[in-house]
């Protein structure tokens, strides 16, 4: 079982509160979120901040998103890169989910799972838009806080049968195909990338590499690729062979053309131009463009996350919790 997020209700004042997290149903309100055109999010706040202990930046996160009359929320967030050597998860922080009428604080979220549930879902919510419906393989590259969360999503809406998870070291990647038992996939931990990844259909890859994982040169035709990590402008999973071989698309054009090294190397070497790429969240959910147009097309999908999806995502879980209380 995936641990779901927190839920401390300021207003009802229950104790930490516990959900379970249905990803078709989040998936679903994410897709009904990022078509309605109230919902306002200003361009977040992302600071790197030195971190002298480490010798290696970290990053603050500021993201707020309002949906007047309705609700409103903030997320702080730090991502702190080394913590896997603390044992720690790289994001932590709080999430402030208010009532956009009056102004009162509904509940506070834990963003640690707050944001790896709402980052698989966006993950296979773009997906269902871009990669095809048969799909029936994924690899996982990455075995953090969002690898399982990114396995339940992405089954949740294909017919996958086989995962396969690669991670720096097996035991890392064997702990999470251990974790997902009594499931409709079988589960499988390998030791290189470059053996698997032709073979299957999805592959999602979310780690704290600052260079490529995925070469395009290993891709094939009809596969769909989901890049979550690489939140920086000095960061990528893949190379620019990935770029020219695939459709890209954004999870916002918002976050997506500024934040990552995936998309901003590509647009500053002239490998990538802004036109060409097909179309973020908003245009898909909305109508306005298409996804996959052929059963060979490659498609690329990178996001840096966004707080519509925050917003989106404290809701389900606030009225989850109404609901079953
Ligand atoms: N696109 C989005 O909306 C979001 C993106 N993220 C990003 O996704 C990535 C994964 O997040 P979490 O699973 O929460 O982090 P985590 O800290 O729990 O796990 C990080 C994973 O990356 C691996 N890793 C670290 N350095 C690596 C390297 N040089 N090569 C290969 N693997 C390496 C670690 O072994 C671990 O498996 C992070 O970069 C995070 O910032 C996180 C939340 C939202
Ligand atoms: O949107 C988000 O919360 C994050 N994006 C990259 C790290 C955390």
């Amino acid at each position: 079982a995936v641990s779901p997020p927190l839920l401390i209700p300021v207003d009802i004042h229950f104790p930490l509160y516990k959900s379970n997290c249905n990803f078709k149903q989040l998936i679903e309100s994410l897709k009904e979120g990022f078509a309605t055109p109230s919902i306002q999010v200003p361009m977040r706040h992302h600071h790197d901040y030195p971190n002298p202990p480490e010798d290696k930046d970290s990053t603050l996160l500021l993201m707020p998103a309002f949906n007047p009359g309705v609700d409103a929320g903030v997320k702080i967030v730090t991502v702190s890169p080394n913590n896997g050597k603390y044992n720690l998860p790289a994001i932590q922080g709080t999430y402030i989910y208010l009532d956009a009428h009056k102004g009162n604080i509904k509940a506070i979220l834990d963003a640690k799972s707050l944001t790896t549930k709402r980052t698989a879902s966006t993950s296979a919510l773009a997906s269902s838009f871009l990669s095809r419906e048969d799909s029936s393989s994924l690899l996982m590259i990455g075995t953090g806080a969002l690898a399982k969360n990114l396995i339940h999503a992405h089954t949740s809406i294909r017919p996958i049968t086989k995962v396969y998870v690669w991670g720096r070291t097996i035991e890392k990647a064997q702990a999470v195909c251990d974790s997902l038992t009594n499931e409709s996939y079988s589960c499988t931990a390998i030791t290189s990338i470059e053996d698997k990844i032709s073979k299957v259909d999805i592959i999602s890859c979310a780690t704290l590499s600052p260079t490529p994982l995925v070469f395009g040169k290993w891709l094939k035709e009809g596969q769909h690729l989901d890049l979550v990590g690489a939140y920086k402008k000095d960061m990528r999973e893949a190379d620019d062979d990935a770029i020219i071989k695939s459709s890209v698309f954004l999870d916002t054009y918002q976050g997506g053309l500024k934040e990552s090294g995936d998309i901003v190397i590509p647009l500053n070497n002239g490998t990538l131009k802004v036109e060409d790429i097909k179309a973020d969240l908003f245009e898909l959910c909305n109508g306005a463009k298409k996804g996959r147009t052929s059963e060979k097309e490659i498609t690329y999908f990178k996001s840096v996350g966004h707080a519509l999806e925050d917003l989106v995502a404290a809701s389900y879980f606030y009225n989850e919790f109404i609901s079953n209380k």
